[in-house]
C-alpha cells in the first residue's frame, strides 16, 4: 500500500508547549486526546492473541436443519450479550461489489482536497465529504464521505423537539472517479441485505419473530461511510476516531488489512484489538438495539488508532431506522418483573442533534442514550 498523506492533516509547528510525540512530532492541538485517553496505555490494552468470535453464515444460503439454525441464533445472542461485536463468513456480499467500492473509495481520496471539497457536507446537509469530524470534542484524524441508501432521505430540519419542519436531503456525488455513485449503490445494496440477515437473527435471538424489528427501517436513515485515515506523525497522541458507540440498530463493518480498530471489552473495560480477517465483516450491535432489548444486548465502545506508517480504509454501513419511529423496550420483554429501563426518544432528533455536534465542536458532549435512562 501506498504512504500518502492528505495534505490538511498538518503537523503543527513546533514549539515548546505543545506535548510531542514520542516520535518527536507536535501536530495541531484540536487532535491531541486527553492523557487517560490515548492508545497504547499498557494498563488499558489487552494483550491477549484472542480475536472477536466469528460466526459463519453459510447454513442461511442451504436449507438448513432448525437444530442448525437454532445453535446459530444462541451463539448471536451469546456474542452481542457478552461482546457487542462479532464477525461474520459466508455473509453473502460479493467480493467483487466490496473490490470495487474499496477501489472507488481510494480514487475519490486521492483527488485534491479542492476537489473533495465540492462535495462538502454542511448543516443542511449531513451526507458528502468532511475532514474535520470531532469525537467527544477531540478531532479525529480522518477523512470521510458519507451517503444515505435511500433517497431523498427525510429527516428533521432542526433538533429542536418543538420544531416539525422535516427536510428532505439527497446523497452529494463527486465527479471522480466516474463510477462512483454507482457503485456506492451497488455496494450499500448489498450490505443492507446482509443487515436486514443480522436484524433477523437478533431478533430471534431476542425470542421475536425475525421480521418484528423491518417495520422500523421503512423509510430507513441509513448511510455508510467511507472513512481514510491517512498516516499520522504522532499515533501515539491522537485517534482516528475517539472512544464512541453507534447511535444505530447495527453497524456492519469492512476494514482493510491494515488494523487499529479496538473494542473496550465488556467483561474488564480494556481496549482490545479487533485483528482484520479478510473479507469479514465486523458486526457491532449499536445504541438503539441495545435499548429495543431492553440492556439484553451490548453496545460497545471503541475508537480506531492510527499508525505513522500506513494509511488505513474501512467503510462502516450504519443500520438506522426511519425519523418517525419512538426508541424504546420493546413491549415483549418487559414486564412487571423486568421494568423498561429507558423512556422513548425519537430517532429522527437524536440523528439531527448528533448530526449538529459532528458538523460544529461543541462545548457540551454528545447526546447519549443515557440521558434517557430511567433509575427503576
Ligand atoms: O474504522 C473503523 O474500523 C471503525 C470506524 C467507526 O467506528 C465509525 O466510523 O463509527
Ligand atoms: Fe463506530
Amino acid at each position: 500500500m501506498c504512504n500518502r498523506k492528505a495534505s490538511q492533516f498538518k503537523t503543527a509547528p513546533s514549539t515548546k508547549r505543545k506535548p510531542k510525540s514520542a516520535m518527536g512530532e507536535s501536530i495541531e492541538p484540536a487532535f491531541i486526546q486527553a492523557l487517560e485517553h490515548r492508545p497504547n496505555n499498557q494498563e488499558d490494552t489487552a494483550q491477549l492473541p484472542e480475536t472477536i468470535p466469528t460466526i459463519d453464515l453459510s447454513l442461511l444460503n442451504s436449507p438448513a436443519e432448525p437444530s442448525r439454525l437454532e445453535g446459530l441464533v444462541k451463539e448471536i445472542g451469546r456474542v452481542c450479550k457478552e461482546w457487542g461485536f462479532f464477525q461474520v463468513v459466508n455473509h453473502g456480499v460479493p467480493s467483487k461489489v466490496r473490490q470495487r467500492m474499496e477501489k472507488a473509495a481510494k480514487e475519490f481520496y486521492d483527488h485534491p482536497l479542492e476537489e473533495k471539497m465540492k462535495v462538502k457536507r454542511d448543516a443542511e446537509n449531513p451526507m458528502g465529504y468532511h475532514d474535520s469530524e470531532h469525537t467527544k470534542n477531540v478531532r479525529d484524524w480522518k477523512e470521510v464521505f458519507d451517503f444515505f441508501s435511500k433517497e431523498p432521505a427525510v429527516i428533521p430540519a432542526s433538533e429542536d423537539p418543538d420544531d416539525q419542519e422535516l427536510r428532505t436531503v439527497n446523497n452529494r456525488w463527486p465527479q471522480y472517479p466516474p463510477e462512483f455513485r454507482e457503485v456506492c449503490k451497488e455496494y450499500s445494496a448489498e450490505v443492507e441485505k446482509l443487515a436486514y440477515t443480522v436484524l433477523g437473527l437478533v431478533s430471534l435471538s431476542l425470542g421475536l419473530p425475525a421480521d418484528r424489528l423491518n417495520k422500523y427501517f421503512t423509510h430507513q436513515l441509513s448511510f455508510t461511510r467511507l472513512n481514510h485515515y491517512p498516516p499520522c506523525p504522532a499515533p501515539d497522541l491522537a485517534l482516528g476516531v475517539g472512544r464512541h458507540k453507534d447511535a444505530g440498530a447495527i453497524t456492519v463493518l469492512a476494514q482493510d488489512e491494515v488494523g487499529g480498530l479496538e473494542v473496550r471489552r465488556k467483561s474488564d473495560g480494556k481496549w482490545f484489538p479487533i485483528k482484520p480477517t479478510p473479507d469479514a465483516y465486523i458486526i457491532n450491535i449499536g445504541n438503539c438495539m441495545q435499548v429495543w432489548s431492553n440492556d439484553e444486548l451490548w453496545s460497545a465502545e471503541h475508537r480506531v488508532v492510527v499508525n505513522s506508517e500506513e494509511e488505513r480504509f474501512s467503510m462502516p454501513f450504519f443500520f438506522f431506522p426511519s425519523h418517525y419511529v419512538g426508541i424504546k423496550p420493546l413491549e415483549e420483554l418487559v414486564n412487571n418483573h423486568n421494568s423498561p429501563n429507558y423512556k422513548e426518544y425519537n430517532w429522527g432528533k437524536f440523528f439531527a442533534s448528533r448530526n449538529r455536534s459532528d458538523y460544529s465542536k461543541r462545548q457540551i458532549e454528545n447526546i447519549q442514550i443515557d440521558q434517557f435512562k430511567l433509575s427503576n
